[in-house]
């Protein structure tokens, strides 16, 4: 797979008859932003699971860091956020991060100096020793956000990370995620329905009724599809309106 950081080869994926993921290919290179688009139901949750080994595809094959999916390994390498948060409510926002950076294996030295820069990237470091189920929405999705990049992986999957939070902190995570990218070469595949964090991404990829409809940078999906913004390629490329 060379240069991918994950390869999806004619997948499907079926739920009671319902065919959610239609046979979906698709190559996502190593180091890049990549969003995932599309409207409420498409698909999008159901492919991250799949990329993840959560659940099986019906047909079709999956790898990810050049390993065929699912692979113990890959839990190790993925920063994972999930759409809902899993977070123990009676623990504290400290004791959360290091039980996740204990399951990480990190060295005692290494916990401590990840948990303190991913609570400061997310500005929880002064919730830390308050319990989880004393924090609002926005402070749980910050939480789940730190946990995903606790281990310093290779590639991050995040499932809408950004609901929830306030623009300035917003604005914040998304520079911090192309530091990353810049930096450490890290790739990072993020669902979004939000246009501006779109432009941000260095590809694109629209999907439909589990189908990608259009693959490219945001300047060539609009360039292709003479299109002011994302909402007017996706409906050009034969979306519905969102
Ligand atoms: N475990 C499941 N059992 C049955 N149907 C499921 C299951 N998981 C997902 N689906 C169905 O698959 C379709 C796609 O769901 P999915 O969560 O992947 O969409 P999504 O694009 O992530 O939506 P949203 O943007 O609202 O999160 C939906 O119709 C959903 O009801």
């Amino acid at each position: 797979m060379g240069n991918n950081a994950i390869l999806l080869n004619s997948i499907e994926k079926r739920f009671h008859q319902k065919q959610v993921i239609a046979p979906l290919s698709l190559e996502i290179p190593k180091g890049q932003l990549i969003g995932l688009l599309g409207p409420s139901g498409c698909g999008k949750t159901t492919l991250i699971k799949l990329i993840m080994g959560m659940i099986k595809p019906d047909n079709g094959s999956i790898q990810v860091l050049n390993v065929n999916v699912p692979h113990k390994q890959l839990l190790m390498d993925i920063g994972y956020m999930a759409q809902s948060d899993a977070l123990y409510l009676d623990l504290t926002g400290k004791e959360n991060l290091h039980f996740f950076a204990k399951l990480f294996r990190l060295s005692k030295k290494e916990r401590a100096e990840r948990v303190a820069y991913a609570a400061e990237l997310v500005r929880l470091t002064d919730d830390l020793n308050n319990k989880v189920m004393n924090y609002s929405g926005g402070m749980k999705r910050r939480l789940s956000l730190a946990i995903a990049l606790l281990q310093n992986p290779q590639l991050l999957i995040l499932d809408e990370p950004t609901v929830g939070i306030d623009p300035v902190l917003k604005k914040e995570i998304w520079q911090e995620l192309i530091r990353l990218k810049n930096e450490e070469q890290k790739t990072i595949l993020v669902t979004t329905h939000a246009m501006d964090e779109a432009e941000q991404c260095d590809l694109l990829a629209m999907l439909r009724n589990g189908q990608i409809i259009a693959f490219g940078t945001p300047h060539e999906l609009k360039d292709l599809y003479q299109a002011q913004d994302f909402d007017e390629v996706f409906i050009k490329a034969g979306g519905d309106v969102r």
